[in-house]
């Protein structure tokens, strides 16, 4: 039988994930409530703002419900803003933003700086772009965290090449969890959440 992924649905690159994910064969559904959350088998958190998400968890009944289930081991992939609400640690955020903790890592919000707050590279992926003859995978960062360090457990996947930011860490797995700091269902390249389904 088909999985089903939710995609959280309170703001944000929605349509585009369930476009992604639905091309990678997995029936892909919208979750605002905690019963379309009880009824998935993985969750992407998208990219959007992660401070009106965080208030959108408290507003929609959210929040402690998807903690639990994060808690009990639901896969999760989060990109941009999503990786924000998953990790455990964040700089640069407001006070009052409610977050995960499922990810044992530190992300800067808006790290990149105003200069680059957008821009695109290519970027190799451990597990997802190291296969014989594959192509590096282009990513779209768009006002986007780095991951400023990772706890015991957590592995980096994806670091940026070469710039300014050269060596930030951009993509990381912590056992259930996967998140990015940019954007792969903007480009059309389905290698990460391919990567995402066969977690679960
Ligand atoms: N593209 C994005 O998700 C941007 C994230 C946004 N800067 C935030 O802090 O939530």
């Amino acid at each position: 039988m088909s999985r089903t992924v939710g995609v959280l649905a309170l703001q944000g690159d929605v349509r585009e994930h369930v476009a992604a994910l639905t091309a990678c064969g997995v029936r892909a559904v919208p979750v605002r409530r905690a019963a379309e959350l009880a009824a998935v088998d993985g969750l992407v958190l998208p990219g959007g703002e992660s401070t009106t998400m965080s208030r959108l968890l408290g507003v929609f009944d959210l929040y402690e419900p998807l903690r639990a289930a994060l808690a009990d081991g639901l896969p999760a992939y989060g990109s941009c803003a999503g990786m924000i609400l998953l990790a455990s640690r964040i700089l640069d955020t407001r006070a009052d933003a409610r977050h995960l903790d499922a990810l044992d890592i530190t992300v800067r919000r808006n790290a990149f700086g105003r200069q680059v707050e957008s821009f695109e590279t290519d970027l190799d992926l451990v597990g997802i772009t190291d296969t014989a003859g594959a192509e590096p995978m282009r990513a779209v960062f768009i006002r986007a965290p780095w991951v400023e360090d990772v706890g015991a457990g957590v592995e980096v996947l994806g670091t940026v090449p070469s710039g300014p930011a050269a060596g930030r860490i951009v993509a990381v797995r912590g056992g259930n969890v996967l998140a990015t700091s940019f954007h792969p269902e903007v480009t059309g390249d389905l290698r990460v959440h391919q990567y995402f389904v066969e977690m679960l």
